[in-house]
């Protein structure tokens, strides 16, 4: 049986990964999403093992200790990872597994499977990208601060990516990766 593409979609934070990839579970449900492990603390209305797996610093340290993920990487206090075995097994299946990951964790994944496909969603501008995070009203000004500096760098490695997505307005993002999915099944591998 072919084995499944891996699609990792990073960008800076607020720039509509999370908007973007629900719109794209709509429309492509045939997709497997990862949900990863954080020791972030859960927002309004996140759910355990929906949005994230939520785990104390020990529980993922564990999981570090037990190689039980193909990457992690701290992020602005906090560490977040992808589980492993999940991934393996919905490429085993055949299945096309989407990972939406910072950069750090995008370039450790890039080194274990360089053919995966690297999408980076960007912002119109970073003021517009500021007035994303301010607006979902989840972060506080010092956190938003440390994003938004985060993002500068974040973006200085988007040539390490296949592709780049502007996200102006939800529908047409998620359309153009839609057709990079499609596009890349479409690819002759050897
Ligand atoms: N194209 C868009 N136009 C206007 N607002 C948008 C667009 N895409 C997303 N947003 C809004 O921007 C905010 C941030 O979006 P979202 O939470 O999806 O970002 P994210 O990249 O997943 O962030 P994080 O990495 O911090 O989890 C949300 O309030 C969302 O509604
Ligand atoms: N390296 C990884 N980064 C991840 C993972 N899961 C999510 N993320 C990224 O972290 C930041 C912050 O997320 P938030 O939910 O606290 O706003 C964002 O860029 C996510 O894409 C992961 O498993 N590994």
């Amino acid at each position: 049986m072919a084995k499944g593409l891996l699609f990792v979609l990073s960008g800076p934070s607020g720039v509509g990964k999370g908007t973007v990839g629900n719109a794209l579970r709509e429309k492509l449900p045939e997709l497997t999403y990862s949900v990863s492990a954080t020791t972030r603390s859960p927002r309004m209305g996140e759910q355990d093992g929906v949005n994230y797996f939520f785990k104390s610093r020990e529980q993922f340290l564990g999981m570090i200790e037990r190689d039980e993920l193909l990457e992690h990487a701290e992020y602005v206090g906090n560490y977040y990872g992808t589980p492993r075995d999940f991934v393996d097994q919905t490429l085993a299946q055949g299945k096309d597994i989407f990972l939406e990951i910072e950069v750090q964790g995008a370039l450790k994944v890039k080194e274990k499977f360089p053919d995966g496909i690297f999408i980076f969603l960007l912002p119109p501008s970073l003021d517009e990208l500021k007035d994303r995070i301010r607006g979902r009203g989840t972060e506080t000004q010092a956190t938003i601060d440390h994003r938004m500096s985060v993002a500068v760098d974040e973006m200085n490695l988007l040539r390490h990516y296949d592709y780049a997505v502007v996200n102006d307005e939800i529908d047409f993002a998620c359309k153009r990766i839609e057709s990079i999915i499609i596009a890349e099944h479409c690819k002759v591998h050897p």
